[in-house]
């Protein structure tokens, strides 16, 4: 959500492919050649400073074209420039220009205390002192890693080493991050760390952000738009209020009372259960909250309430079931 996004964009991808020669084992000597296309003629663009979902249902393509933006494959078909750099051609001068972050993999030395592996990111990438310096300043105070700094990788939780990466990916200044499910397996608390850090390091640096997750918080809190891909095709380019309209999709609030009650009218929203004192209600997710917790709690004994997000499946599902 920066307010520093220029027109330029630093991603391009037109017509963009890849296809997969799988052999199978169909009998004892038998081998049967089949093709998965992956990515099937994708193109948009991302302007500088940019914040992006990329989500999409599992095995849609979204890892596939995440590795052809940092060179790690080829495309088939198409042309991709990040920051004008062919990813094929000079990998080496795009892995400068970006970072990159692995929810379910880490990228720091595991024997090694954080400090450590910060050191052997900024010589593998000659990073000047004074950049190297500013960022770790940056990275530490925001997100709270001076009492972890001298800690093997090993000893760290998943918050604690997640919020590590992220640091580490971007000690060298890059135009670009990637982030794949970066909040993935993260307690609520952590969570909402690494979100916030990203936001303010997207406004103040103006750092282009692709996000790749399955939690629509993540992009609730972070994208204004957001790209869906499924089956290798991009379905909707967007912001999230319009995808949650073509889905129809819902959000629900969970309430607790004081006590058991019949089921509550509400009006905007229908009630979806009733479970002793708690109760959940569903209603259109582009919709605020705000004035049915404000009915609720005006006649009823309201003690708690939670919102819980609709699965990025369903809401591609219902956008099927909607146009289809
Ligand atoms: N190296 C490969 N060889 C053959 N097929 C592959 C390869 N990598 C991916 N695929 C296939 O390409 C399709 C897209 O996979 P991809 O990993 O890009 O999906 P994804 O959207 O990232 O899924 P997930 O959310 O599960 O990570 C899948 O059908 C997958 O099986």
């Amino acid at each position: 959500m920066s307010t520093t996004a220029g027109t330029a964009p630093v991603i391009e991808l037109d017509g963009v492919e890849k296809v997969f020669d799988v052999r199978r084992k169909t009998g004892t000597l038998r081998r049967t050649r089949t093709r998965v296309r992956a990515v099937d003629g994708i193109s948009f663009t991302v302007p500088r400073g940019e914040v992006v979902g990329y989500i999409g249902p599992n095995g849609a393509g979204k890892s596939t074209t995440v590795k052809m933006l940092t060179g790690i494959l080829n495309p088939s078909a198409g042309r991709i420039r990040i920051d004008g750099i062919d990813p094929t051609r000079e990998r080496t001068r795009l892995a400068r220009r970006i970072g990159v972050v692995f929810g379910q993999r880490t990228t720091l030395w595991w024997d090694l205390p954080l400090r450590d592996s910060y050191e052997l990111v900024r010589r593998m990438y000659r990073v000047p002192d004074a950049v190297y310096a500013r960022n770790l300043d940056t990275c530490v105070e925001l997100l709270d890693l001076g009492p972890l700094l001298e800690v093997p990788v090993r000893q760290l939780s998943l918050g604690q080493r997640m919020r590590g990466d992220i640091a580490a990916a971007l000690l060298h200044d890059p135009e670009v991050l990637y982030l794949d499910e970066p909040t993935i397996g993260l307690d609520v608390v952590s969570k909402s760390r690494v979100r916030d850090f990203l936001r303010g390091f997207n406004a103040e640096r103006g750092t282009t952000i692709l996000l790749t997750t399955h939690d629509l918080t993540d992009i609730e809190s972070l994208c204004r738009r957001v790209m869906v891909i499924d089956h290798g095709r991009l379905v909707y380019d967007g912001g999230l209020d319009g995808l949650h309209a073509s889905g129809e999709s819902e959000r629900t609030l969970i309430a607790d009372f004081a006590r058991e009650l019949p089921p509550i009218d509400l009006p905007g929203a229908r009630c979806v259960g009733v479970d002793g004192p708690r109760q959940s209600f569903a209603f259109p997710a582009g919709r605020s909250a705000a004035p049915l917790v404000a009915a609720l709690a005006a006649d009823h004994p309201l003690v708690d309430l939670s919102i819980r997000e609709p699965a990025i499946e369903d809401v591609i599902s219902r956008m099927y079931g909607a146009t289809s």
